[in-house]
């Protein structure tokens, strides 16, 4: 079948598990009580800790707030308010030039080659839309952002969902099978598939050092760069 257009995750996928983990979660957990102190009334901010509260039997202090949002990026919570409030942070680290976005340079190159080739490309990522635009506009190869048509976070649903990439899908306006995902999560791309987009599992070495084969593919090719994606 035709590859119409690419679908592709960020972490693990586009980019290392390291840089995630080892600098964007530290550099937000570490200016969250200040960023909360500055920015807490602010409805756009008050929205998501609000949400928090609420989830959590209605916290009163923010102080609590913070230690809750901390907790979850100490587990890896892919939840809709901390990816929000951690968009808003990393802003003012891409800002200060604290870091720019790790892209492995195989990604890089097929992203620009695909659009050169007229392929719209979109991102899902449980990172919020904002935080993924920031991701791209400063990465390591520059600012990437024109090469994406679309953008989608966890409002869709949560990415191991079917029901998520048919809103995708329907968003998009392209048939399910003639659109490709990219990710490094089984489970994620089970849930493309049930949805009918066809699937390629990234197995980044880098990030799993264990290749992944036979049962642990789920059945979905595998390929461990972008370089052997076939699009054609
Ligand atoms: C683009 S924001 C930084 C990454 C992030 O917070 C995250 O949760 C990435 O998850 P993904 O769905 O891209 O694996
Ligand atoms: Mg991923």
């Amino acid at each position: 079948m035709t590859i119409r257009a690419i679908l592709t995750d960020i972490e693990g996928t586009t980019s290392s598990i390291s840089f995630v983990k080892d600098v964007l979660f530290p550099y937000a957990r570490r200016a969250l009580p200040r960023f909360v102190a500055a920015r807490g009334k602010e409805p756009g901010v008050r929205k998501w800790l609000d949400a928090v509260a609420t989830e959590n039997g209605g916290i009163c202090q923010d102080e609590v707030i913070v230690e809750v949002l901390q907790g979850w990026i100490d587990e890896d919570r892919k939840h809709t308010a901390l990816k929000a409030l951690q968009g808003m942070i990393w802003a003012d680290g891409y800002r200060n030039v604290d870091f720019t976005a790790h892209i492995y340079p195989d990604a890089a190159k097929s992203l620009q080659d695909w659009h050169a080739a007229g392929l719209p490309l979109y991102v899902y990522s449980s990172g919020s839309v904002p935080a993924q635009r920031l991701f791209f506009g400063h990465s390591d190869a520059g600012d990437l952002t024109p090469l994406f048509s679309g953008w989608y976070d966890t409002e869709m649903g949560g990415k191991r969902d079917a029901q998520s990439y048919r809103n995708i899908v329907e968003s998009i306006g392209i048939p399910a099978p003639e659109i490709l995902f990219l990710s490094d999560v089984v489970e994620e791309l089970d849930a493309a598939r049930e949805a009918g987009l066809q699937t390629v599992l990234i197995d980044r070495l880098d990030d799993y050092p264990t290749p992944r084969t036979g049962d642990a593919t789920h059945g979905h090719a595998r390929v461990e760069t972008f370089a052997d994606v076939s699009v054609s």
